[in-house]
């Protein structure tokens, strides 16, 4: 008998797992160069070398294994040739040994858009905050965050430098590997919110909460791993400046692992080809266990009205 070939998503996330880790060690390799090449491409809104690189990374590996998949990052387009080294075509065989979710079986490539954010948490990076950096790698199928890939290349970096780096995934109907989620404490509220791009309106948001204590760190990837670890109980960011490419692998990751990621109203985002980039209607992620709604209404309406 002939064997079958993986389905495609199945592929796709156990390629993106190993293109993902890769782009973590460019990014390391510049940081280690002392060279971050800035560029202010808006207010409050940084690219460096490293986001680059490893956008083209990932951009260039995956296109050489699935020529004519929708892949959109964060730095946009460019055609540049990378060095070999940069282009993996290898999978995650853990991964790839899993059993599909049967619904996503029969994906075909048409149905597929890829979300990248090379470096998310560009602000932390260039201040030395290395541990709030990750590597995010989002597959949406037919519009909805299916499955994920979070790497945080400098995790342990402080404390075991030996065990640096880790890359967590997560499809939906499959669930979460790389780590085992945990719950946050009961009794308390925990609140992971942005570092480096607060407004009065995301403090407003904060203050109805009356959260007993705010953890205000950088990247969408980072403060949802706060939430999958049960170190905060919620990430909310009642603000526009989140995109598509943020939200969509820690989205499916925090999914599968019976988490939810919405919009402040409690929307889910959709993630086809053709959606708008901005997530202009805010941030709301919870950990399982988490009522989500109860948090949305405990929104005041002024604000919610204000994120459309
Ligand atoms: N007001 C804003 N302007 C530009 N980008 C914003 C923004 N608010 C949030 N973001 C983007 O959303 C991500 C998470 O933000 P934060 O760390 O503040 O929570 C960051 O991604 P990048 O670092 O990949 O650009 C950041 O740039
Ligand atoms: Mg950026
Ligand atoms: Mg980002
Ligand atoms: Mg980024």
């Amino acid at each position: 008998m002939m064997a079958q070939s993986p389905p495609l998503v199945l592929k796709l996330l156990a390629s993106s797992i190993r293109a993902a880790t890769r782009a973590g060690k460019i990014i390391r390799d510049v940081m280690s160069r002392g060279d971050l090449g800035i560029i202010e491409k808006g207010k409050n809104d940084l690219q460096t070398e490293a986001d680059r690189s490893a956008q083209k990374c990932i951009i260039v590996s995956l296109s050489q294994q699935y020529p004519n998949l929708t892949i959109i990052g964060e730095e946009g387009t460019s055609n540049s040739e990378v060095p070999s080294d940069w282009v993996v075509t290898d999978c995650d065989q853990g991964v790839l040994a899993m059993q599909c979710p049967e619904e996503y079986v029969n994906v075909g490539l048409k149905d597929i858009t890829v979300w990248v954010d090379p470096l998310d948490g560009t602000s932390e990076y260039a201040q030395g905050l290395l541990d709030h950096v990750t590597v995010l790698v989002g597959v949406a199928v037919k519009g909805k965050a299916v499955g994920g890939v979070i790497h945080q290349p400098y995790y342990n970096w402080l404390t075991e430098a030996d065990k640096l780096g880790r890359t967590i995934w997560g499809l939906s109907g499959l669930g979460v590997g790389g780590f085992t989620p945990r719950s946050p404490p009961e009794g308390q509220l925990i609140i992971a919110t942005t570092r480096s791009h607060s407004s009065p309106l995301v403090q407003e948001a904060l203050d109805a909460l009356k959260p007993d204590t705010v953890l205000r760190v950088g990247g969408a990837g980072h403060k949802v791993l706060l939430v999958l670890e049960g170190k905060a109980h919620a990430y909310v960011f009642a603000s526009k400046g989140c995109k598509k490419w943020d939200t969509c692998a820690p989205e499916a990751v925090l999914a599968a692992s019976g988490g939810k990621l919405t919009d402040i109203h409690g929307n889910l985002y959709t993630y086809e080809e053709t959606v708008a980039y901005p997530n202009n209607r805010g941030v709301l992620a919870t950990a399982a266990g988490i009522d989500h709604s109860s948090i949305v209404n405990k929104i005041p309406q002024k604000i919610r009205d204000a994120l459309v």
